[in-house]
C-alpha cells in the first residue's frame, strides 16, 4: 500500500496581493510550490504526488515539476480549497491507503512533520493534524463587543500536512455539501463524528498568507543557505 501527497496549490493568494497565483510566487528565486514539495519528498514517506494547480497554469506547473518530482500528477483546482482537494483525491491511484493533504502555502514545513503525521495514521488514527500552541489571547466577539475570553490552554493552531486513512477522506469529501464551509480537511471528519488525533507541529510550517509572511520565509531560507 502507498502514501499519497495531495497539494492544494490552486488558490489566487488575494491576501498576499502578488501578480501571480500564490503557489507560483518566487521565494529565493523558486516558486513556493517547489519549496513545499522538496521538503515533503525529503521525508521519504511519500510514494505518489498530486498537485492541484490553478486551471490556467497546469501546463506551467507540469513542466516546472516533472524533473523535480518524477511521476507527479497535476490536475486543475476548483473555486474553494475543498473543491481543489476533492479534485486531487479523484486523481489518486486505487492502491493508496494513506493521504497527506498539504498546503503549497506552508512551503517551509520540515520533512519531520510529514514523517510524524504518516506514523500516526499508520498507527491507526483516521485523521491526524499537526498543531502548535496559540500565543495570543483569543476572544469571541460580536461586532465590536467582546463576548468571552477563551481558555488558551485548550486551544491550538492547526497546520498541514494533515494525514488520513484514504477511504475515510474520500468518503467525507464525496459526502460534503458543495459550498459548505470547511476550512480544513480534518474538520470534515470531525463533522461526521470521526476522531482526529494531534501531533506536534512546527513553527516553520506557518502559512504564507500576507506579505509579512513572505519576508519571514525569505529570512528563514537565507539562514538555511550554506
Ligand atoms: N480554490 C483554492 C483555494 C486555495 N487553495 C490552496 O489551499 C492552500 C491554503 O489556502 P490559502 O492560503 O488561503 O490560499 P489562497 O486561497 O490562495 O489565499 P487567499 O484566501 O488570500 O486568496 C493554498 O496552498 C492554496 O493554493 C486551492 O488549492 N484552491
Ligand atoms: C488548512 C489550513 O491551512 C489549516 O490551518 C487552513 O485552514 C487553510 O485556511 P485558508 O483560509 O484556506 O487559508
Amino acid at each position: 500500500m502507498r502514501t499519497a501527497l495531495v497539494v492544494p496549490a490552486a488558490g489566487r493568494g488575494d491576501r498576499l496581493g502578488a501578480p501571480r497565483p500564490k503557489a507560483l510566487v518566487p521565494l529565493a528565486g523558486e516558486p513556493l510550490l517547489l519549496h513545499a514539495l522538496r521538503r515533503a519528498t525529503a521525508s521519504d514517506v511519500v510514494d505518489v504526488v498530486v498537485v492541484v494547480a490553478p486551471a490556467g497554469e497546469c501546463e506551467e506547473v507540469r513542466s516546472l515539476l516533472t524533473s523535480e518530482v518524477p511521476g507527479v500528477l497535476v490536475v486543475p483546482g476548483g473555486a474553494e480549497r475543498q473543491d481543489s482537494v476533492r479534485a486531487g483525491l479523484r486523481a489518486l491511484p486505487a492502491d493508496v491507503d494513506v493521504v497527506l493533504v498539504h498546503d503549497a502555502a506552508r512551503c517551509l514545513t520540515p520533512p519531520g512533520v510529514f514523517t510524524a503525521v504518516v506514523a500516526a495514521v499508520r498507527a491507526g488514527a483516521a485523521g491526524v493534524v499537526p498543531v502548535v500552541p496559540v500565543s495570543d489571547t483569543v476572544k469571541r466577539v460580536t461586532g465590536h463587543h467582546v463576548v468571552e475570553t477563551l481558555d488558551r490552554s485548550e486551544l491550538v493552531a492547526v497546520q498541514t500536512p494533515q494525514g488520513f486513512s484514504a477511504d475515510v477522506l474520500r468518503a467525507v469529501h464525496e459526502a460534503a455539501v458543495p459550498g459548505a464551509a470547511a476550512t480544513d480537511d480534518a474538520g470534515m471528519l470531525e463533522a461526521l463524528g470521526h476522531t482526529v488525533r494531534t501531533v506536534p507541529g512546527d513553527e516553520r510550517a506557518f502559512k504564507v498568507t500576507r506579505p509579512l509572511d513572505l519576508l519571514l520565509a525569505q529570512s528563514l531560507v537565507d539562514q538555511e543557505a550554506p
